[in-house]
């Protein structure tokens, strides 16, 4: 199954590049605690192992938004499945994502969480496609800017497979 898939980014670079993000992280958010919001289902991963690492006080939450569904392309609506369990008011938000493609579930999110009232609002992804931008977005974390194409694993799927695997890589969809 996983024949076709070509490793773009290592399990080692990434583990390596997520150490750095959390010690930035921790420097930037010092004397203060930070909320992580978890964009299910992709950032799973990347949100649990940049948590594991960051060395102030994390509390953590969850919302579930798609927009891809079975295809490699943005259906250009973002749906939301599962909401904030609390609210964010007076809070330091950071969101944490696996990608940030089109740009349109950040920009959507991005508008929601503003408009609840956090102390501070900022955006975490491991990965960027900034080839496909269709939107303007203020991103403050990055760990990889990756070229125009379509990747997989690391919480990331086709069709909802390849998330587990350890690595990104870039599948043969044809
Ligand atoms: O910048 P964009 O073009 O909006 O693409 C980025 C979003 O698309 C993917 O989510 P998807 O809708 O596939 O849901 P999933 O995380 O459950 O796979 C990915 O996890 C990001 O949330
Ligand atoms: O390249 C991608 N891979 C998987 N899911 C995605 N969602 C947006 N871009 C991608
Ligand atoms: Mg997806």
């Amino acid at each position: 199954m996983t024949d076709n898939v070509k490793v773009m980014i290592s399990e080692e670079q990434v583990n390596q590049r997520i150490r750095e993000l959390a010690e930035q992280i921790s420097k930037d958010y010092e004397g203060k605690s930070v909320h992580l919001i978890c964009i299910l289902k992709g950032s799973i991963f990347f949100c649990c192992d940049l948590a594991k690492r960051l060395t102030i006080p994390v509390t953590l939450d969850f919302m579930s938004v798609s927009s891809y569904g079975s295809e490699t392309v943005s259906s250009g609506r973002v749906r939301i499945l599962k909401d904030l369990d609390e609210s964010i008011q007076g809070k330091n938000v950071l969101i944490v994502e696996d990608i940030i493609d089109t740009g349109r579930t950040l920009a959507y999110l991005s508008d929601l969480l503003g408009s609840r009232a956090p102390e501070s609002l900022s955006i975490c992804t491991l990965l960027d496609k900034p080839d496909r931008r269709v939107t303007d977005i203020d991103v403050k974390y990055v760990g990889f800017i990756i070229p125009d194409e379509f990747v997989v694993g690391y919480g990331l799927d086709y069709d909802q497979y390849y998330r587990n695997l350890p690595y990104v890589g870039v599948v043969d969809t044809k």
